[in-house]
């Protein structure tokens, strides 16, 4: 039997406990849960077949009062003796995508990011659009292409246009960014036809994960009219390995932005709230970034309601993100079109400067949040290096 050692500043103490599917060598993917440095193999330590799935989409589905049970069954566990087959060194684990992802939609949720990117991409009109604060706007993504952080990212090749050329040319994305995001996980589904309210978040929600929205900012500004973000956006989207569940993120709860005109009834909730969870940005090992998620004018449970409003269903493994997180601040901007302010504005990153992404690039998003006992937890980490397009 093991005692499992949980450092006292771990961001993966007894009040984050997220979820990932990892292997070891010779083993096939499983369903395990952060512990400090640790991971503990869920299916030896709590026997239960569910866990030897490689996703945690069958888990997910058996709702809301499982969640807290097994997570009631994890604490117990790991404050005491843990059988040491189910305990596995996290620097000796691959790490998987986490859940098979259902349907990925890909929000706007920041005012801030969303009127730099309508001063960047419009220069001549208005940056917020009149329907921004009526509802969170929002895309449907490519699911196929959602990738565990670590996965290298291939350059896209398309259609890209500058204002200043007569015809479009083809070939590799010569303004390749990043979107800093929070990315939502749907446990539990809803039926077909039936909307689901702001106040059964809490029920359907498992967890949350940090995204990188890979963006092909000259495909995009090409192609995205009249029907939004196409093929600039769905060559690869980066989660984190751990999901982070819900009940970990009780004490990072904060009331959104004041909401001002007054939503629809449909999106309205108690008092909304957001999470104060600060990101972090590395480009190649040099932090250019620190997004807070507090700022974000749209909740998570607005986005859902929305979402769903008009009758689709969301399913288990559905993916939703909140969009780039950007504050009010230069250097709190989650895209590198808006921290670069459209190639303009060079970052330093150690001895170069940069604007968009260059082959063997890496970036590297992390984020910490406060933790219910008055420590902090961790996302772990969203990572990925460029390789160049193909030819
Ligand atoms: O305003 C536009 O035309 C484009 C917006 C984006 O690229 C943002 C997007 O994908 C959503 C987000 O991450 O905020
Ligand atoms: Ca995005
Ligand atoms: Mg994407």
């Amino acid at each position: 039997m093991t005692v499992i050692d949980i450092p006292e500043d771990s961001l993966f103490g007894l009040a984050n406990l997220p979820y990932g599917v990892f292997s070891t060598p010779g083993k096939k993917p499983r369903v395990g849960v952060r512990v400090g440095e640790s991971v503990v193999d869920l299916a030896v330590a709590l026997g239960d077949d569910v866990f030897t799935q490689p996703r945690l989409n069958e888990f997910m589905a058996q709702g809301h009062a499982r969640w807290v049970r097994v997570r009631q069954q994890i604490t117990e566990l790991v404050s005491g003796d843990v059988p040491d087959d189910a305990v596995h060194p996290v620097a000796e684990v691959t790490m998987h995508l986490p859940i098979e992802v259902a349907d990925y939609v890909d929000f706007y949720a920041s005012e801030h990011h969303a009127s730099n990117l309508g001063r960047l991409f419009r220069p001549n009109a208005q940056p917020l659009m009149p329907n921004w604060k009526h509802l969170p706007v929002g895309y449907h993504g490519r699911s196929g292409t959602v990738v565990v952080s670590g996965t290298d990212i291939v350059r896209p090749n398309g259609q890209r246009k500058a204002p200043d050329e007569d015809a479009p040319t083809f070939g590799p994305c010569r303004r390749l960014d990043i979107e800093a995001e929070l990315g939502f996980i749907v446990g539990t589904g809803s039926e077909l036809g039936a909307a689901v309210h702001t106040a059964d978040f809490a029920t359907q929600v498992f967890g949350a994960v940090l995204v990188n929205d890979w963006s092909a900012r000259d495909i995009q500004a090409w192609e995205y009219v009249p029907l939004g973000p196409f093929l600039g956006k769905s060559f690869a989207t980066s989660i984190s390995a751990w999901v982070v569940p819900l009940p970990a993120l009780e004490a990072a709860r904060v009331p959104t932005p004041v909401q001002d005109p007054k939503p629809l009834p449909y999106l309205q909730e108690g008092e909304p709230w957001g999470l104060d969870i600060d990101l972090a940005v590395s480009w190649n090992g040099h932090e250019v970034s620190r997004p807070p998620y507090r700022e974000m004018y749209w909740s998570p449970a607005q986005m859902l309601a929305h979402l769903t409003v008009n009758g689709a269903t969301s399913r288990t493994g559905d993916l939703y993100a909140s969009g780039t997180i950007s504050g009010p601040e230069k250097d709190q901007r989650g895209a590198f079109i808006e921290l670069t302010w459209g190639g303009k504005e060079p970052v330093r990153i150690g001895e170069e400067e940069r604007t968009f992404l260059q082959d063997g690039d890496e970036v590297t998003i992390t984020a910490t949040a406060p933790g219910t006992d008055g420590t902090r937890i961790g996302f772990g980490e969203v990572s990925g290096r460029i390789l160049p397009a193909t030819t």
